[in-house]
């Protein structure tokens, strides 16, 4: 369980995110939705620790420790991380296994076994041997994600995981998430662009608006013409969708 209380973060002198709180329970996906410069990205580094901010952040109760304990607990994909060149996609994932693997010593056998099945899942078992600096922006992506799975903590932080990639991988790799949090009770937080992806992913969603949470709730409860032409500046159709969670259609001719 996460919860967070008055978290504020001024980033080069100016106020980037305002008293937000949110809880995520266990099992649960929080979506952060938000315009472009909201804070969605510097909320989730915040929450893991990564830029100094005032307020609370807690993990079942308690603040994240030194990071190998915080390995542990907590796993982030960033949006664009800079991936080391001359590494290969299974040694880059492998990365993920760190925090079990012991000062000066090497990964165990399970260590192999658990990025190699991440890697089957995401369908990057062909590039193991591929360099990361020669991959796609989609292939990146997913590797990116394959590190943080590998951890195989039990909170997840992903921020914006589907941009680069095509609409099957946008679906393997959230129907995977979908399965690890319902199957192994994971806790995740995604930032997401694709509002009715969101929508139909997330068990909540938080809106953020200029660093403040202006809204949050139940898909259908955020994800309303009023609220999202609002704080998009955006004309938009927002229908149920076949399983009756909200659909995002933009409008032309505005
Ligand atoms: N190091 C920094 N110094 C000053 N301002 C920063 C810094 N990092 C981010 N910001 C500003 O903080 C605001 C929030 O940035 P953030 O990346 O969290 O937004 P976001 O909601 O993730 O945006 P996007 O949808 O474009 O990814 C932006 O206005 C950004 O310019």
């Amino acid at each position: 369980m996460i919860e967070v209380q008055g978290l504020s973060v001024a980033l080069g002198g100016r106020p980037v995110l305002s008293d937000v709180a949110l809880t995520v329970r266990r099992g649960e996906w929080l979506a952060v939705i938000g315009p472009n410069g909201a804070g969605k990205s510097t909320l989730l580094r915040a929450i893991m620790g990564l830029i100094p901010c005032e307020g609370s952040v807690l993990f079942d109760a308690a603040p994240l420790g030194r990071p190998r304990e915080r390995a542990r607990t907590v796993a982030f994909a960033p949006q664009t991380p800079g991936l080391p060149p001359d590494m290969t996609v299974f040694d880059y994932a492998l990365l993920g296994r760190t925090p079990y693997i012991p000062y000066l010593g090497r990964e165990s056998r399970r260590d192999r076994e658990v990025t190699a099945s991440v890697l089957d899942r995401l369908d990057l078992t062909a590039l193991a041997g591929r360099r990361v600096e020669n991959l796609s922006g989609g292939e990146r992506q997913r590797v990116v994600l394959a590190r943080a799975l590998a951890q195989e903590a039990p909170v997840l932080l992903l921020d914006e995981p589907t941009t680069a990639l095509d609409l099957g991988h946008q679906q393997q790799v959230l129907e995977l998430v979908d399965h690890l949090r319902l199957a192994d009770g994971l806790t995740v937080v995604t930032t997401l662009h694709d509002l009715s992806l969101a929508g139909q992913y997330a068990d909540r969603l938080l809106l953020l608006a200029d660093g403040r949470a202006v809204a949050s709730g139940r898909p259908s409860q955020v994800l309303t013409e009023a609220l999202v032409g609002k704080h998009f500046d955006a004309h938009v159709k927002i229908e149920p969708g076949p399983d009756g969670r909200p659909v995002v259609h933009l409008v032309r001719g505005r």
